[in-house]
């Protein structure tokens, strides 16, 4: 026998070894891909694991499996031996829940990106635990009533949204009538309409009548997607005497009393009735965004919901919070419409959510740039109106929940399940298997104070209803379709979100 072949049969068992080590390694580095921009984890397979995981079926101890952004299992406690092949990340005891989806959220973008922007909202809002937002459809410039104005909002949110986005058409008079615009717009993805019932406050946004809203949702009903209406009509009797103090907010509350919002809401349910089962507009929807009005608006929307009416409807974080009393003189980030009522009105409305009268909840941020909310002038009656909340809502929800006894379960609901029903997104909204691996991780018992040091990722910190106060609930991390987008003031170099178009 030669010299090499003697070698090489000497070297065979180490070569195998070798080869064997090889194998070994790549099959148990096999989903540790190097670093992805789009996430702060450099896995596509792993399990996140809790002792307190929110599920349809209740708060579970255990861990759910991710894999290529989809939720492949959920293991109890007592059934995972702590054996898992993959990558875990444990969270100990916070609180792994949907991450939430929030259905009125003013971007500003494109045309008033000074106001917020995607890039600036999305960022907030992966640091608040939304995974999911969708965008209104005035603010922005022009405003988003075509399906020309929808593909620049798809060109404006290229490479610069760090959660997943939809989008809102809207519908007023120039397009209410034309049945092809609607049509088109709606082809092109939106995930339903929105109109206002009084002025928008945006010149290119008119408000639409009951015979607008009609036309809206026989298109609608179609689609089988909501209409989103304002719902306020402008009541003659109560005006402004020269003699009101506009740096009080009474005066600003005077202006706009819960008749606005009862007078809209007797006036639609005029049509919502053709959305019954058998029906004209059998297949569309009505959702009322941000109800300030607890009491003969809320009675309304009950009885219309026991009729059979296909009719929702949602408040938002800011009239749970406070009430008119403790608003300053002068405090214009507090100016919003509808207005904030009276304590009253607030422990019933948190009544009426805890009791499931109120469907969901949604943040209606709507920021603008520092000068228009005048904040030295003080002057409630010609400031912007709208609050600024996107990054707060969870931490604002739980703690001003915590006396009424909110439960994780309906923070879940209120916050993921129904804006996902309401959206037409069967894969998002909770943790279940081959679901969307959206997810937010929170110490519901971490307190902090909302001052200039705390990380806010608003384009404009100064003009929040929020900031100043103590919050409890902190958000540890925040992941889109299994990507970790955002980690304890960290966020993933590149914005992966994506586009949420009604097909
Ligand atoms: N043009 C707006 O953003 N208006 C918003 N303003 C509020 N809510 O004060 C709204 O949703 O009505
Ligand atoms: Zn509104
Ligand atoms: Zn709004």
């Amino acid at each position: 026998m030669k010299m090499e072949s003697v070698l090489i049969w000497r070297l065979l068992p180490l070569l195998t070894l070798i080869a064997s080590t090889l194998i070994f390694f790549y099959a148990q580095n096999f989903n540790k891909l190097p670093l992805d921009k789009c996430s702060l984890l450099p896995y596509h397979h792993y399990w996140i694991s809790s002792k307190r995981i929110v599920t349809p079926e209740g708060v579970v101890s255990g861990a759910v499996e991710i894999k290529e952004g989809k939720i492949v299992s959920i293991v109890k406690e007592d059934s995972k031996h702590g054996n898992f092949k993959q990558e875990v990340v444990d969270y100990g005891e916070a609180v792994v829940m949907p991450g939430l989806i929030d259905v009125h959220v003013h971007l500003d973008d494109p045309g008033r990106t000074e106001w917020e922007g995607f890039l600036s909202g999305t960022r907030a809002a992966a640091a608040g635990g939304i995974t999911m937002l969708v965008d209104m459809p005035l603010n922005n410039d022009p405003s988003t009533v075509s399906k020309e104005t929808l593909e620049l909002k798809l060109e404006a949110i290229k490479k610069r949204i760090y959660v997943d986005v939809g989008f809102w058409g809207g519908l007023i008079p120039d397009n209410a009538f034309n049945t092809s615009a609607l049509e088109g717009l709606l082809s092109a993805g939106v995930l339903g309409l929105k109109s206002f019932m009084c002025p928008s406050g945006i010149n290119d946004f008119p408000m639409t009548n009951i015979t607008h809203i009609k036309e809206g949702l026989s298109v609608l009903a179609k689609y089988r997607r909501p209409l989103l209406v304002h719902a306020e009509v402008q009541q003659d009797s109560e005006n402004y005497l020269d003699s009101d103090d506009p740096r009080a907010y009474s005066t600003y509350l005077k202006t706009r009393s819960p008749l606005w919002e009862e007078a809209a809401i007797r006036e639609l349910l005029k049509v919502t009735k053709d959305t019954r089962v058998g029906g004209p507009a059998q297949g569309a929807h009505l959702h009322v965004v941000h109800l300030s009005d607890s009491s003969s608006s809320l009675d309304l929307i009950k009885e219309a919901k026991t009729s059979g009416d296909s009719i929702t409807v949602e408040t938002c974080p800011h009239y749970l919070a406070f009430s008119a009393d403790e608003i300053q003189d002068g405090d214009t980030r507090f100016k919003c419409s509808p207005p904030i009522r009276d304590a009253a009105n607030k422990e019933k409305l948190w009544e009426a959510l805890l009791e499931g009268h109120i469907d969901l909840l949604s943040s209606d941020h709507s920021p603008t740039l520092p000068e228009l909310k005048l904040l030295s002038e003080g002057d409630f009656m010609k400031a912007w109106g709208g609050i600024s909340s996107l990054q707060f809502v969870l931490p604002v929800t739980w703690s001003y929940g915590l006396k009424y006894g909110v439960t994780l379960d309906q923070l879940a609901l209120w916050w993921s399940k129904k804006p996902a029903m309401l959206v037409g997104q069967e894969s998002k909204g909770v943790i279940a298997v081959g679901n969307h691996a959206d997810i937010v991780v929170w110490e519901p018992d971490v307190d902090f104070d909302l001052n200039d040091d705390y990380p806010v990722y608003l384009k404009h910190p100064s003009i929040s209803a929020y900031m100043g106060r103590r919050l409890s609930g902190k958000v540890l991390a925040t992941f889109v379709r299994g990507n970790l987008v955002y980690k304890e003031g960290n966020r993933a170099p590149a914005a992966c979100g994506v586009p949420v178009l009604a097909k």
